[in-house]
């Protein structure tokens, strides 16, 4: 069963129209992610989630129950919505300590002293605090902080979590780190979440679902593997990830596969879902890493390019090619003749969209 569903959600602040038209259906213990580059309007999405926005048109509805629905004159206040949101800025009450700040959502919701003190501990217990009850927020670090806040946001047993960028004041290895450990805790509590973030590794780490957004529309919903192995447009080939384009002209196609012409006269055959016709145009997409060096069974297309520069990033090699005077990306563990070379690719490595 669904439990939170978002139905036809609009909201624009006076005549700037900031989400166009929403659905998503998010069911029990599932963790969905909101992608998308600034300003696309995730965080506004989350925030009608939590009460913060109202929506201008559409409903939403958790257990069955609406939340809002403007038509309706419906709009339940956030702090009877019951659900735990932490954001960017943890926000802890500096002049509070990890208990007091733990104890305060606890309160306003006239628990008794004993169970307080009782899921205050089991708080810190779970979130790796336990020992720091007595600190000001001014005397732990970053991640601390940032467990406080996950805390305070779960002490009270909300019935869904909210989380805006959580993880990102925090630097690289310790960010590492916190996805694994807020992952953990999300599958041990079993609590549906749902996650605002710009960094697709975050997304596709985190998420049973990812929601591409891009001004205000949905892109693409799927699980982190078919967003990365089936993008349905160029934004998300882009956006999560990166790919190659090239426009591309069908010579001949069959139920399950085509073969195209490719800039510079070369040809390759790919695996293809819809049905395609001789002589159409198409935009072709290869990602970086399924483009190989040296050539294994399966990658049976051989793509002649110019090796313009190796360069280190790391964990790799980038290679910098041109095919037909168009920039292409490929990566390699090991660096590559300048000049001309063949990279490989399989059928089933390439995505195909509409010119
Ligand atoms: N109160 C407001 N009044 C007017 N415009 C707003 C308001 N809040 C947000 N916007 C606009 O709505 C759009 C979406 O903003 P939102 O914060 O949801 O984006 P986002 O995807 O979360 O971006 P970011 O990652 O930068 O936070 C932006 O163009 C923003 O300028």
């Amino acid at each position: 069963m669904a439990e939170l569903v978002l139905s036809g959600i609009t909201k624009s602040y006076g005549n700037v129209s900031v989400i166009k038209g929403l659905d998503l259906s998010i069911s029990k213990g599932e963790f969905v992610s909101l992608l998308g580059s600034s300003g696309c309007g995730k965080s506004t999405t989350l925030a009608m989630i939590a009460g913060l926005e109202a929506p201008s048109s559409g409903k939403i509805l958790f257990r069955d129950k609406p939340l809002a629905s403007p038509v309706d004159n419906i709009f339940v206040e956030p702090e009877d919505r019951q659900f735990g949101v932490v954001f960017q800025s943890y926000a802890l009450w500096p002049h509070m300590t990890v208990e007091q700040n733990l104890a305060f959502p606890l309160k306003i919701r006239r628990i008794a002293p004993e169970e307080r003190s009782r899921r205050i501990a089991e708080t810190l217990e779970l979130v790796g605090l336990s020992g720091l009850e007595k600190r000001y927020p001014g005397q732990l670090s970053g991640g601390q902080q940032q467990r406080v806040g996950l805390a305070r946001a779960l002490v009270y047993r909300p019935q869904l979590l909210l989380l805006d960028e959580p993880l990102s004041n925090l630097d690289a290895l310790l960010r590492e780190q916190a996805r694994v450990w807020l992952k953990e805790i999300q599958l041990r509590l079993g609590i549906t979440t749902i996650y605002v973030t710009h960094d697709q590794t975050e997304a596709l780490s985190l998420s049973d679902r990812i929601v591409v957004m891009k001004n205000g529309v949905v892109e693409q919903v799927g699980s982190p593997t078919e967003i990365y192995e089936r993008p349905a447009t160029p934004f998300v080939a882009e956006f999560v990830g990166s790919s190659n384009f090239f426009p591309a002209t069908v010579a001949d196609a069959a139920a399950d596969s085509a073969r195209l012409e490719l800039p510079g006269g070369q040809t390759a055959v790919v695996q293809i879902a819809g049905s395609l016709a001789a002589g159409q145009k198409i935009r072709l997409s290869l990602r970086p890493e399924r483009l190989k060096a040296e050539q294994t069974p399966g990658l049976s297309n051989a793509l002649k390019v110019t090796l313009k520069r190796n360069v280190y990033v790391g964990e790799r090699f980038s290679y910098e090619c041109e095919l037909d005077g168009q920039s292409l990306q490929a990566f390699g563990d090991h660096p590559l003749p300048e000049g001309a070379v063949e990279l490989y690719f399989s059928p089933s490595s390439a995505t195909i969209f509409a010119a």
